[in-house]
């Protein structure tokens, strides 16, 4: 699949200003990334397409001469209203405030709803939660792939702002994985537990005991949380 750049402009959020890029696909899925102290292509058609407003100067410090990257997949149910069942509205917030706080960093906002499977499916495999199952189970019953994502995007929108070295913010090991074997460098992975509540306890131990994510150190159970 391949990814072209179509559009920017600057984004004044509640955690401070973003550079906005928006990308698409062949197929017109768009996906967005979220910068700030990286290279901006100029929107606009009569400029050089090419040239690039100057980096902003961004805190220097050992940490932050990589950038703080986040690959973050849409969730309309946690990153819009707010949704108890899953961490991601949470890990959303936190990257955008990290990420204003070192001065020099991107979130990839991925538009693969519900791990891929999109928004009815999810809701779908949210009616078999309801009645017990667990996020992995549900999508499986559903005859779906326990995560469908893709993150072929990644490199193409990470080498608009030119990045080839990243600080990413995550749990899931699959996000390095993809990266380091796509000739991206992953520095460190910088874990991302918040948000952690009554309603979402047993999906996040889900995602840490069948899932892969690592989640061991930083996480407290749902007895935990009710003691
Ligand atoms: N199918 C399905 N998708 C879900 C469910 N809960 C959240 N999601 C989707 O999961 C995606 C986020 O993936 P997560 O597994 O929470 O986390 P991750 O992105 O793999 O890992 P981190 O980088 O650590 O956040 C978003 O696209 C959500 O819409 C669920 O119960 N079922
Ligand atoms: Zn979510």
């Amino acid at each position: 699949m391949s990814y072209q750049f179509i559009t920017s402009a600057k984004l004044p959020t509640r955690h401070g200003e973003f550079d906005l890029h928006v990308f698409e696909n062949e197929d017109g899925q768009e996906h967005v990334m979220l910068s700030v102290g990286l290279p901006v292509v100029d929107p606009l058609p009569e400029k050089n397409a090419m040239q690039t407003r100057p980096i902003k100067p961004h805190t220097k410090s050992i940490e932050s001469s990589v950038p703080l990257v986040r690959i973050h997949s849409e969730c309309l149910t946690g990153d819009a209203f707010g949704s108890l069942k899953c961490d991601c509205g949470p890990q959303l917030n936190t990257a955008m405030e990290a990420i204003q706080a070192t001065g020099y960093g991107a979130i990839l906002y991925l538009r693969q709803e519900g791990r891929g499977i999109g928004l009815t499916n999810k809701i779908r495999a949210y009616a078999l939660q309801d009645q017990g199952h667990d996020t992995l189970d549900a999508n499986l019953m559903l005859g779906l792939p326990a995560d469908a994502r893709i993150y072929d995007m990644c490199g193409p929108m990470l080498a608009h702002v030119g990045v080839d070295e990243v600080r990413l913010i995550t749990n899931n090991p699959d996000k390095v994985s993809y990266l380091t074997d796509n000739g991206i460098n992953v520095v460190e992975r910088v874990p991302l537990v918040v948000g952690v509540n009554d309603s979402n306890a047993d999906y996040l131990a889900t995602k840490r005991d069948r899932m892969g994510h690592l989640l061991d150190k930083e996480f407290y159970t749902k007895a935990h949380l009710n003691k």
